[in-house]
């Protein structure tokens, strides 16, 4: 196996899905070659019904391809979920109201049958990755929507995968949260070296957090952009000011301009 091969977390080639509706069967991805390598930060941005999410979904095993070929960490996703290989962070932070911040982090690990001591270390460990020590015994409506999310971060970090899939995390937020939390991820993406798929609609959170953003348009819904960024691994929010940013959000909107229809 080559170098660049044994690197790849995620391989997608020509891959199809289509719905099959009451109706008329919708085409939600079409032609998809994709490959995610290890420690990549990955960004799905395009218009709304583009099949960001389901494209996510097919990686978590969430969703099935109707055509095409599709590898999670050399296994097939059904595996790969089996295996736990991934977190997944939902649009909405879905914490339990009836449990603590701790019981709901420990929840999954519960279930993986991890002992006590190994569940409270791995809970305060990654409210810790996330800023919110001390948070342990409060309830998720005692908290931000801000500091819900982080704790839905910390949930799907606890059961310790190398891959991050996060579904327009922030999306309900307020714009200096967001920026905060934006600052964040890039912090605990560099220190951990995960690989993190992520899905935006925004293209200034797309080109500030990605080494990688992935443009796709919808009616199929296929990727018309990749684009390998250039700017530098550890960043902050300074560098939306620059022209090598501004260059790289001018093509991300020069693909969202050529993939959009006007006619909804
Ligand atoms: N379970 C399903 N059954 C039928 N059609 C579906 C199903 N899930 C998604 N679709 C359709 O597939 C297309 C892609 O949807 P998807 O949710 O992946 O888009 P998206 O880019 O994530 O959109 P948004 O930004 O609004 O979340 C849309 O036309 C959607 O209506």
């Amino acid at each position: 196996m080559s170098e660049a091969s044994s690197k790849a977390v995620i391989e997608i080639e020509n891959l199809d899905l289509v719905f099959q509706t009451a109706d008329t069967p919708v085409h939600a991805l079409a032609d998809i070659d994709l490959t995610v390598n290890a420690g990549d930060f990955v960004s799905f941005i395009g218009p709304s019904g583009c099949g960001k999410t389901t494209l996510m979904r097919v990686i978590a095993d969430l969703e099935k391809p109707t055509g095409g070929h599709i590898s999670v960490n050399g296994m097939t996703p059904e595996e790969a979920r089996q295996k736990r290989a991934y977190g997944y962070v939902f649009q909405a932070p879905a914490l339990y109201p009836w449990r603590t911040v701790e019981k709901n982090i420990r929840l999954p690990l519960e279930i993986m049958g991890l002992s006590g001591d190994e569940q409270k270390a791995r809970a305060a460990r990654n409210l810790a990755m996330v800023n919110l020590e001390g948070f342990e015994k409060k309830f998720p409506w005692q908290l931000s929507g801000g500091m819900q999310q982080r704790v839905s971060i910390a949930r799907a970090l606890s059961v310790e995968p190398d891959l991050l899939l996060m579904d327009e995390p922030f999306g309900a937020l307020d714009e200096i949260t967001r920026d905060h939390l934006n600052e964040q991820l890039l912090n605990l993406w560099d220190t951990t070296k995960k690989t993190v798929i992520f899905v935006t609609h925004s293209i200034p959170e797309a080109v500030f957090l990605s080494s990688k953003i992935v443009v796709m348009s919808p009616r199929p819904g296929k990727i018309i952009d990749i684009i390998e960024s250039s700017l530098p691994r550890v960043r902050n929010l300074d560098i939306r000011e620059t022209p090598e940013f501004l260059e790289i959000s001018h093509r991300v909107r020069e693909g969202l301009r050529s993939g959009h229809s006007y006619d909804d």
